[in-house]
């Protein structure tokens, strides 16, 4: 750990000169003092004048701010995070409400989009599903040892939010989660690592470009893909043991599959099954307090059952069970609807392994209104029969919470439960102006990427963001901090938990209170969530280190984004 929240160690630098200019994680440009310059040969090489880190995050900002469009806003960021490591995250630090939606969702994606198109420099480790024997050659090349690292970020492109497979581009969301890990958590950004899993791209405008800088082939057969990827477990797993290994936008054919072959063997988690699952739970045990209705007593409705939906399905599952409920009485409280309709037991090849347990049995729905075009139960004849309290969107469908949809379901429950996840923005299946014009200000909303604060009848509603956001950083420090062997299902509901608790109780009453904690407080979140994984941690007996004061061990994990001192060697 080199968390430096206390006073921080010397920088020690071997490099001089250019050298020194030009890597990102030594790099200080002006702010290097008199001494520091003669000491790394600079004299000459930066303009006379010595700029506080104070002075050059202002003039940062101005840069920021004079860009034109949220892309070119994401390239000065990453020519930024390319130059000076320390300034960038001193900078999406200062302005988190509004750099999030830079450097994460949305525009992430449209940075993902183009990744080809606006490459300027390579950033992590690209691994060939081509030259699985250069794995191991090709992370050490990163130059860390196995000391050295605390977290990987892999993604293999194939479900990059909810605009698909964009291969090689996909780097760009593990880049963002990690700048989200730092920016929110203080994980140190050095002990990171940003990993590309190429196995091709099944997007033909890919393949066709004679720009696009990854495999152009399509994807891997179903055995090559697992031969790599264990390459690829196997491998991290022994050059850095204490990695935690996190994966990102795998596409629903793979990512349970992947995570439930791995759980029990490494620290690992999905980010999209587990770490959503989580800020969704948060979000309905907010609505819970809000609504004074039991947990138990809510009837959820799922659209959009792949990855994230079931992972959401299964954490709201297991707080069920939690309050007394048996698993069939749990399961029993969720109506999944998937592309060809809600989920049903007579769907044969149609399910997947991972959507069987919520299949609802056919003589439960005798006499629903099916779509030929689906050909199942649709999901308005869903919430027309289920009057559900809680509707959730994980589809990636924009605009498919329909008004008449909104309307019919708040026809029968008081105030609904109403989260729109999907990302980026333009995939929202529906607006939460919208959500609440169609529920006269009554429907309790929540999407994945931010919105502006609603105006009602001059009410003001804040929107909460169910972004995974608001777990996957304290997870991850949490779990860095205590030098955890496992992510387990408890630290799981313990940062539901925490992200829940940080929703006051007298906020939740209030009609236009958010359902979650704010992006401008995720710093406090994170914290609150790293104790409460950590502690949880402690008591699953997954620890490496036990601290005697978890709360202190959490805050020295912590790195911030202040130069230390230098020692030229
Ligand atoms: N807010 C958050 O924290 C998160 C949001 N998401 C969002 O959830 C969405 C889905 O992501 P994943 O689960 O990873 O993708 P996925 O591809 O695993 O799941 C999407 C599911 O939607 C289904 N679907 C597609 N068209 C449909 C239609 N017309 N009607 C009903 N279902 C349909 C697919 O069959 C699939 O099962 C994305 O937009 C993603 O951005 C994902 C993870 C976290
Ligand atoms: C937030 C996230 O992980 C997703 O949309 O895929
Ligand atoms: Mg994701």
């Amino acid at each position: 750990m080199t968390g430096n929240s206390g006073s921080p160690r010397p920088l020690r630098i071997t490099a001089r000169g250019r050298a020194v200019l030009a890597d990102p994680r030594i790099n200080r440009g002006t702010a290097f003092t008199g001494e520091q310059r003669r000491a790394l040969d600079l004299v000459g090489l930066v303009p006379p004048r010595v700029l506080t880190q104070d002075e050059q995050a202002d003039r940062a900002y101005g840069q920021f701010r004079d860009q034109a469009g949220d892309l070119a806003k994401s390239v000065y960021l990453t020519a930024l995070h390319d130059r000076n490591e320390v300034l960038f995250y001193r900078l999406v630090g200062d302005h988190l409400e509004e750099m999030l939606p830079i450097v994460y969702t949305p525009t992430v994606g449209t940075a993902i989009r183009r990744y080809s198109t606006e490459y300027r420099r390579p950033r992590g480790v690209y691994l060939s599903v081509d030259a699985p024997e250069d794995v191991e050659r090709s992370l050490r090349a990163s130059g860390l040892g196995a000391d050295d690292v605390d977290l990987i970020v892999a993604t293999d492109g194939e479900g990059i939010l909810g605009i698909g497979d964009w291969g090689v581009g996909g780097i760009d969301i593990a880049v963002g989660k990690l700048a989200v890990y730092t920016a929110a958590a203080g994980i140190d950004p050095r002990r990171t690592l940003p990993v590309m899993l190429d196995v091709g791209t099944n997007r033909p405008e890919l393949l066709d470009n004679p720009l696009y800088l990854g495999n152009r082939h399509p994807r891997a057969d179903r055995d090559t893909y697992d031969a790599f990827i264990d390459a690829y477990v196997t491998t991290a797993a022994k050059l850095f043991p204490n990695a935690l290994l996190h994966w990102e936008d795998f596409g629903p054919a793979n990512a349970r599959r992947v995570l439930d072959r791995y759980r029990d063997r490494v620290c690992t988690f999905n980010d999209d099954i587990q770490g959503t699952g989580a800020v969704n739970l948060a979000a309905v045990l907010s609505g819970v307090r809000a609504t004074g209705v039991p947990l138990p007593e809510h009837r959820i409705v799922v659209f959009g059952a792949g990855t994230a939906g079931i992972g959401v399905a299964d954490q709201l599952r297991d707080a069920l069970v939690g309050e007394g409920l048996s698993v069939e009485q749990a399961t029993d409280r969720f109506w999944c609807v998937d592309r060809y309709g809600l989920l049903t037991a007579d769907q044969g090849e149609a399910l997947r392994d991972f959507q069987l347990l919520y299949a609802r049995p056919v003589d439960g729905t005798d006499g629903w209104r099916r779509d030929e075009n689906l050909p199942g139960i649709p999901l308005g004849e869903v919430v027309r029969r289920v009057r559900p309290t809680v509707l959730i969107g994980t589809s990636g469908q924009a605009g498919a919470f329909t008004e008449d949809i909104v309307r019919e379901m708040a026809a029968h429950t008081g105030r609904p439960i109403i989260l729109a996840m999907s990302n980026p923005t333009e995939l929202a299946e529906a607006t939460p102006a919208d959500l609440l014009d169609w529920t006269d200000g009554k429907a309790l909303v929540a999407t994945g990427s931010p919105f502006a604060p609603v105006e009602r009848d001059g009410t003001t509603y804040e929107i909460g963001q169910a972004n995974n956001a608001l777990v996957f950083p304290g997870l991850g420090l949490g779990a860095i901090a205590v030098r955890a062997s496992r992510i387990t299902d408890r630290m799981l509901r313990a940062a539901a938990d925490a992200v829940a608790r940080r929703t006051g109780d007298a906020d939740v009453a209030l009609l236009n209170a958010p359902l979650l904690p704010p992006i401008r407080e995720l710093r406090g979140t994170s914290e609150a969530v790293a104790v409460a994984v950590a502690r949880t941690a402690v008591e699953e007996g997954v620890a490496r280190t036990v601290p005697d004061d978890v709360e202190a061990a959490v805050r020295a994990a912590r790195w911030e984004p202040v130069y230390p001192p230098v020692e030229a060697v």
